[in-house]
């Protein structure tokens, strides 16, 4: 089984959104061609061998007017009964078989994609309507691919094959049957569309089902605490109920398009049954042509069914390849090689913002208005403001998750934009504000930014953050999980989890964002001294709101409102800048509030 994800049909292609379905859905069939091919084929050799029998019961019946034997025809006739099972059996594995491997292709592409939105992407959308495309809509690929693509191949040619037969048989008796059929067939016309109008709907309220249920799931506590249990648990019902509504309306179009594919079989059958029997009455044919007639017009069934199932699935298919494709066009990083972590030898990072100006969307009011600082290579900065000052903005422009609207950021002496976004983040090592742990062991979350850390290096940062204690207790050791985002852990053991992970990546720049705020006195302390050890050769930005931390710095970065206030040591910063002096005195800078800002705004030091 290959294991790279090919690139999506029309990836990032601006304008697919005007390409048909049928182009798309060909698309996803385009790799397993060969085997639908061969699915196909099968499917034509059941089909031939069901349109010889008719044949054979015509001179089954003729053998016997004539007294003659029927022994042959009769074998002939167990033999063509046998070979349609078998290989109708065996077109059906191959068919299903590849339209699972369109199925797992569709999912691997959107996965892979999904992985390389652009941060950007993801704060437009919602986590659970993007997983629901992933797995409903994926899946229902499944039947577009074996009973539309397939269905509509083997059943047309098959139907086409069977009306020769009438025409070859009797074609009058072809002609009164096509009549019906074409009186059916616009009928179909006029359902076909309302079936992917409901399916399109129903699919787009399993996707806001996913988002209500991802929005409940992922905070139950807070939830609860809310008492707020019945109210979300409304909103999820009444996406549920929606998308019950829409499939039973698909339903119901469904049924009556299926039942006037039958409808028109029962009214050929009778229609051939009445003009056949006058033309037997006349001598104009035999009886044994009637009933190879009547034979076809049974055997009809199954092609009209299978292209009129064909059409359906195509109705649902279109719906759901439009979603996926939706996915497919946010906006997302380009597909690079990874890049290996740096090496012991590698330097710490030198960092600069210049004249840095960055909105998180058109619609939305800038954050950073110029921001300009100097950050040399090694040693601690420290980032201080009120809350929403822009700070922990400033590490998601270096870890490049957004672009800044102008200005310029270097690292390393060279342009951001510049660098290979790789090599660039597996030079960093981040902690997030709420230090994000992953369900899985805490080794495995441990690992996540390091997977080649040897067992010594990992107990080293084990013992270093001071989760030692917490491995010993655990019963598994590292081994043990931890649970969905860790809610095993407490808040400072996520913390201390988070800055072991980052730690383990022998980072050229780390930054920690408000990394050691849940700990207790002793373990803050101890892990202050780590991150001090750890400046001495590398460059640490902390965003801190404890005056214990700040005062470690070598440099202070005051920012207010989306700009640098003042750059200077605690020393420095005390007599210079009131509201680094204000929020010093404080000691808690948390309890900080903009308000502190309108005091005297002094020009940036260093
Ligand atoms: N993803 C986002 N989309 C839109 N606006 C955002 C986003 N993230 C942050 N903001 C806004 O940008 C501003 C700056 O946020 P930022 O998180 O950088 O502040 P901060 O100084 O780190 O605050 P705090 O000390 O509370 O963490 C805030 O007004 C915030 O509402």
């Amino acid at each position: 089984m290959p294991t790279a994800a090919p690139p999506p049909p029309q990836a990032t292609a601006d304008g697919d959104a005007g390409v048909p379905p049928w182009r798309l859905l060909l698309d996803y069939a385009r790799p397993h061609r060969w085997a639908l091919l061969a699915g196909a084929l099968l499917g034509l050799l059941t089909g031939a061998t069901g349109l010889a029998l008719p044949l054979v019961a015509k001179a089954l019946i003729e053998n016997l007017a004539d007294d003659k034997g029927i022994a042959g025809p009769l074998i002939l006739m167990s033999l063509l009964v046998l070979m349609n099972a078998v290989i109708g059996a065996l077109g059906g594995y191959l068919l299903r078989r590849t339209a699972e491997s369109v199925v797992l292709g569709a999912r691997r592409r959107l996965t892979s994609y999904l992985l390389r939105l652009r941060i950007t992407a993801m704060d437009r959308s919602e986590p659970g309507d993007l997983m629901a495309r992933v797995t409903s809509d994926t899946t229902l690929l499944r039947e577009v691919t074996t009973e539309a693509l397939v269905g509509i191949c083997t059943g047309g040619l098959t139907l086409v094959a069977t009306l020769a037969m009438m025409g070859w048989t009797d074609p009058v008796l072809m002609g009164v049957t096509l009549g019906v059929m074409v009186l059916a067939g616009s009928l179909l016309g006029v359902i076909v569309p309302r079936i992917s109008k409901a399916t399109k709907r129903a699919q787009e309220s399993v996707g806001l089902m996913g988002a209500a249920l991802e929005r409940v799931l992922g905070s139950l506590r807070t939830v609860k605490a809310s008492g707020a249990e019945l109210r979300e648990e409304r909103a999820v019902h009444a996406a549920a109920e929606d998308s019950w509504r829409q499939s039973v309306r698909a339903a119901k179009w469904e049924a009556i398009a299926g039942n006037t594919a039958g409808l028109a079989i029962q009214i050929a059958f009778l229609t051939v049954l009445g003009v056949g029997g006058a033309r037997v009455a006349t001598g104009s044919i035999g009886i044994g042509t009637l009933v190879a007639f009547l034979l076809y017009v049974f055997y009809l069934m199954g092609p009209i069914q299978q292209v009129v199932g064909a059409v359906m699935q195509y109705q649902t298919g279109s719906a759901a390849v439009r979603r996926i494709q939706e996915a497919h066009r946010l906006p997302a990083e380009p597909v690079g090689e990874p890049a290996p972590l740096p090496g012991p030898d590698q330097p710490p990072l030198s960092l600069a913002f210049d004249g840095v100006h960055f909105r998180y969307a058109d619609d939305l009011p800038p954050v950073h208005h110029g921001v300009t600082f100097q950050v040399p290579a090694r040693g601690m900065t420290a980032f201080v403001g009120p809350s929403g000052a822009g700070k922990t903005t400033v590490f998601s422009l270096i870890e490049r998750f957004y672009e800044p609207t102008a200005g310029r950021i270097e690292v390393d002496g060279r342009d951001l934009g510049d660098w290979d976004l790789a090599r660039l983040r597996a030079s960093i090592g981040y902690v997030e504000q709420d230090a994000p742990v992953l369900s899985g062991t805490l080794r495995d979350n441990l690992l996540l930014g390091n997977p080649t850390a040897g067992e010594d290096e990992v107990r080293q940062v084990v013992t270093t953050t001071r989760l030692g204690p917490l491995v010993e207790r655990l019963p598994d050791g590292l081994d043990t999980l931890v649970g969905h985002r860790g809610t095993k852990l407490s808040g400072g053991e996520r913390q201390r989890v988070a800055i072991a992970r980052a730690l383990l990546r022998r980072p050229r720049l780390l930054m920690l964002d408000e990394a050691t705020s849940q700990l207790d006195a002793v373990n803050e302390a101890a892990l202050r001294d780590t991150v001090a050890e750890v400046a001495r050769t590398t460059t640490v930005l902390v965003v801190a709101h404890r005056l214990s931390t700040v005062t470690l710095a070598d440099r202070i970065v005051v920012m207010d409102a989306g700009r640098v206030r003042a750059v200077g040591t605690h020393g420095e910063l005390v007599a210079q800048d009131a509201l680094y002096a204000e929020l010093a005195t404080t000691q808690f800078l948390a309890a900080a509030d903009s308000g502190v800002s309108g005091s005297s705004t002094p020009e940036p030091v260093g």
